[in-house]
Formats: structure tokens, C-alpha cells, sequence
């Protein structure tokens, strides 16, 4: 049996809800990077994990739909950040953990997700680099979803306070690693746009 059964089923949210104002106002996931939509690379990586495979997204709904098993868009229409997208799909995730990743790093691979994968429990696992959480990287229990919608409800915005209060298990990578290089302006998409 392939050692990829054995990874526990997860949901997966694929973050691309944002206003793009550093592209220009430009949908992010929608770009193309190295020929294709970088919502694509994203949907090819987590495909293989995931029957529940969830975009978070705010506007062309149409295009993302062929990525997954459900869109989800935010309550509110004045992006409040991605605490709305990960609070709109905890609320409609249909599995224990979901695994959540930002549409904009498409050099993450299966090997960062598998080290998420396997401290999964009752605590949020987190990618660290340093001293720096990167909590768009992380696997959440979705029976966190009340907690969430509680700090949601009481004002809470930020994904790293919110999960800060739930004793974080940290998964760390080098501050240099390449697997997490967040594309977010015209010229971090460019420079990045060949594969050698
Ligand atoms: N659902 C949702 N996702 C968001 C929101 N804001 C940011 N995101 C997502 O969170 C991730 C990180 O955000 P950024 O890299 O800042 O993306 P962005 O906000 O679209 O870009 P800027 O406007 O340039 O900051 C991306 O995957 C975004 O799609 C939001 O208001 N709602
Ligand atoms: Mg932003």
C-alpha cells in the first residue's frame, strides 16, 4: 500500500479570498505562474489528500469552481483578511482537521504538508521560520470551529491571535526555505516565474 494512505483525510482550504492590492488589484489565484492559474498548482498539490478540497474565494467564483469540491466566500464583503476565510471554511470543512495554505505559494510540496499531517491532534500545527509563525501554513482540528466563531464574534482578525491561545504545536523550516516564498507583488511572480 502506498505510504500515502496511511495520511490521515483532511480537509483542504486553499486561501484566495484577498483584495490583491499589491498585484494591482488582480484575484491572486487566478494569476498565471509558469503557464498555468497559481490556484492550479495549489489544487495539483492538495488534490491527491483531499475529498473535500475547499477554495476560499470572493470574486470569479465560475473559475475556481473546477478546482474544488466547494467555494466558499466570506460573510462580509470588505475583506476583513484571512480570519474570514478560514472562519467560512471551518464552518463548511466536513472532515476532523483541515489543512489550510495561501494561493500564492505555489512551491509548497507534499513533504511540508505530510510534516503538518503528522502532529495532527486537538492543537493547531503551525509552520514556523525562527521566530515567525506563518499561520496560513497549518493544519486546524475543525472541532476548533466555535473558538473561532467566539473571537470572530468578539472582535478577533488576526489568525495568529486567534490560534496563539490554543498552544500552537509548531512545525519549523530554515528561514531561507523556498518552499514558502509568498508571491505577492508583479515582481516576486516574475522572479520566480522559471523553474530553473
Ligand atoms: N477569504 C479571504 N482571504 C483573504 C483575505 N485577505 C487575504 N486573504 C488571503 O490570505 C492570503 C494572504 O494574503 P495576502 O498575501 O496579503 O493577499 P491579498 O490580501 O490578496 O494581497 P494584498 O491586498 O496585496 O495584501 C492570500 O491567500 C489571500 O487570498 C480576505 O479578506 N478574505
Ligand atoms: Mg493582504
Amino acid at each position: 500500500m502506498p505510504a500515502s494512505n496511511a495520511l490521515p483525510t483532511c480537509s483542504v482550504l486553499l486561501l484566495s479570498g484577498g483584495r490583491g492590492q499589491r498585484m494591482g488589484g488582480r484575484d491572486k489565484g487566478l494569476l498565471d505562474w509558469r503557464g498555468r492559474p497559481l490556484i492550479a498548482w495549489l489544487h495539483d498539490l492538495t488534490r491527491p489528500l483531499s475529498d473535500d478540497l475547499i477554495i476560499s474565494c470572493n470574486r470569479n467564483h465560475q473559475r475556481y469552481a473546477p478546482y474544488a469540491d466547494q467555494l466558499v466566500a466570506d460573510e462580509d464583503h470588505d475583506f476583513q483578511g484571512p480570519l474570514a476565510g478560514i472562519r467560512a471554511g471551518m464552518a463548511a470543512a466536513r472532515h476532523e482537521q483541515m489543512l489550510v495554505l495561501p494561493c500564492d505559494a505555489p512551491l509548497v510540496d507534499r513533504a511540508l504538508i505530510e510534516s503538518l499531517l503528522a502532529q495532527s491532534g486537538t492543537h493547531p500545527v503551525v509552520i514556523r521560520q525562527g521566530n515567525y509563525w506563518q499561520p496560513l501554513f497549518c493544519l486546524l482540528p475543525t472541532g476548533l470551529k466555535d473558538d473561532l466563531e467566539r473571537a470572530w464574534q468578539s472582535g478577533e482578525r488576526s489568525p495568529q491571535r486567534w490560534f496563539g491561545k490554543l498552544a500552537p504545536i509548531a512545525v519549523d523550516c530554515a528561514l531561507d526555505d523556498a518552499r514558502l516564498a509568498n508571491l505577492n507583488t508583479p515582481e516576486t511572480l516574475a522572479g520566480n516565474a522559471s523553474s530553473c
